[in-house]
């Protein structure tokens, strides 16, 4: 397990980083979230022994990592945000590169360098020199490169920022593959809370140097509301329906809008199929269901009164 305790980074009278307690258990994937300043980049950075913390601690296992760096530099892979690459040089000359600064030699070199090609999907352009390639390509070089050494956990700061919308569903769904498939641990930083919420088991949300909310998505947004609310589109009125809905033991309340009617429910218990078991029952069709439940933004809103993007 990678742990942070009370993780401190101070740059003359500016504290990027303020006391953060984080843990990273094997096989998780856990999400950073925060706005641009937050201090994500430079917390990263001093788990990968990069920066020198002010004060704090990072272990691994239970080893102190600020003492000795070397116990965890070979298990990381870390994605930076900036693209780190000789543009004149092709993909495949680019990995190679790196390869060997990680030491690998002759065939391992070489099979390592198309398995990590073939991992971000750039295989078969490899011959192509970098500066050809889009922002989004050379992002995925960029991960190729972090993931040479196969590392146990890989860590990424934003690696989604400014690159195309197809590049874009292609980091994503490889992460996803990496933690689910190659069981790799992730640490993901973010400020688009759509991307932790489809990629992480756990999120901590950081704003001002601070970790000020952590959890899964679900516990973060119970933060919020104990409620959510179903709006069912029914093809006529039926009172009835209404009047039975509101019977229903985890039904909090039910009111009429201009196209149906609309349920507030204790979170997490709704049942749909019973809804519609009703509605059959009472002879009514549902057009359509829209559950409206608190997002990660709404949040962030509440607990700094400033939207994620701002
Ligand atoms: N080398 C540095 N010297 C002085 N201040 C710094 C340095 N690096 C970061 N900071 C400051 O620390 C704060 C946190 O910055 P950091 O880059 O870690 O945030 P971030 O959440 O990663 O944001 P971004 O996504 O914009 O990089 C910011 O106010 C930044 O200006």
């Amino acid at each position: 397990m990678l742990e942070t305790e009370s993780l401190r980074k101070v740059f003359k009278k500016q504290v990027a980083v303020d006391d953060v307690n984080l843990y990273l258990k094997q096989g998780e994937s856990v999400g950073l979230l925060g706005p641009n300043g937050a201090g994500k980049s430079t917390f990263i950075s001093m788990i990968a022994t990069l920066t020198k913390p002010s004060s704090g601690m990072v272990t691994w296992n239970g080893q102190d990592v600020i003492k000795n760096p070397n116990i965890i530099r070979p298990t990381l892979g870390v994605v930076p945000q900036e693209i780190a690459l000789y543009k004149e040089l092709s993909a495949y000359e680019n990995v190679k590169f790196f390869g060997r600064i990680y030491r690998l030699k002759g065939k391992e070199l070489e099979s390592r360098v198309q398995e990590v090609l073939e991992l971000v999907g750039l295989k078969d352009r490899q011959k192509e020199l970098v500066k050809n390639y889009s922002g989004g390509m050379q992002r995925r070089i960029n991960i190729a490169v972090a993931l040479l050494h196969d590392p146990e956990i890989i860590i990424m700061d934003e690696p989604t920022v400014g690159i195309d919308p197809q590049s874009r569903h292609y980091i994503l769904e490889m992460v996803k593959r990496l933690n689910e498939e190659k069981a790799m641990t992730v640490l993901y930083t973010s400020h688009y809370m759509e991307e932790v919420e489809r990629l992480c088991d756990r999120i901590y949300i950081m704003d001002h140097g601070k970790v000020i909310a952590t959890g899964t998505k679900e516990e973060l947004t119970s933060i919020l509301s104990s409620e959510e609310t179903i709006q069912l589109e029914l093809d006529q009125p039926s009172k009835p329906f209404e009047e039975a809905l509101k019977e229903q033991s985890d039904v909090l309340k039910v009111t009429e809008w201009e196209k149906g009617i609309k349920l507030i429910v204790a979170k997490n218990t709704r049942r749909l199929a019973g809804i519609f078991q009703l509605a059959e029952h009472h002879q009514v069709s549902i057009n359509s269901v829209d559950i409206q439940v608190p997002t990660l933004e709404d949040v962030f809103l509440h607990l700094t009164g400033r939207r994620l993007r701002d």
